[in-house]
């Protein structure tokens, strides 16, 4: 199985970037994984925030196939604990799964055909994180998901 991230415009900051580099990097012993960065949209700044999520939902969807299965990352979705969080990405895998995508919204989150699309909303907590800082929490939280699958000494309860 490949697992996508999807990302909506470039990280802005290099300490973060490393960091999230950082993740990837650890994570690539485990899986095959791969992020994909929807550029920002041009003259943003201009756009009644509707329109921009509904541009950037349109490219987030250019990015989808119909047999991925999709994870929307939202404050308002289900939360799981982190050991949680790991059996279920190994019932993922275990059902024969290619794709599994997921997806952080822009700065206004996500438009109506983007949630239609959604198999599932998964949420980090109920406090509201910048769409930057949240590729970070959850790459870790992806890493932590994987290093509790393999008994790894990463995650202790
Ligand atoms: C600034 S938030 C968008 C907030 C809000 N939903 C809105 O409409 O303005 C940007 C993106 O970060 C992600 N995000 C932020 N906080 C999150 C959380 N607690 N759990 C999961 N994803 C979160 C979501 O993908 C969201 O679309």
């Amino acid at each position: 199985m490949t697992i996508s991230l999807v990302l909506v415009g470039k990280t802005d900051n290099k300490h973060l970037e490393a960091l999230i580099n950082d993740y990837k990097k650890r994570l690539s012993f485990f899986v095959k994984f791969e992020v994909t960065i929807i550029p920002d949209l041009k003259k943003r700044k201009n756009m009644e925030t509707e329109v921009q999520k509904e541009k950037e939902g349109e490219l987030i969807l250019s990015k989808i196939s119909n047999s991925d299965f999709v994870v929307l990352l939202d404050e308002n979705g289900v939360d799981h604990s982190s050991t949680k969080f790991a059996s279920w990405l190994q019932k993922r895998m275990n059902s024969g799964i290619k794709k599994l995508v997921f997806v952080i919204g822009g700065p206004y989150g996500f438009s109506k055909p983007v949630y239609d699309r959604g198999n599932r909303i998964l949420s980090l907590s109920k406090m509201t994180f910048s769409h930057q800082m949240i590729r970070l929490f959850f790459t870790e939280q992806l890493y932590r998901a994987f290093s509790i699958l393999k008994n790894l000494p990463y995650h202790h309860e």
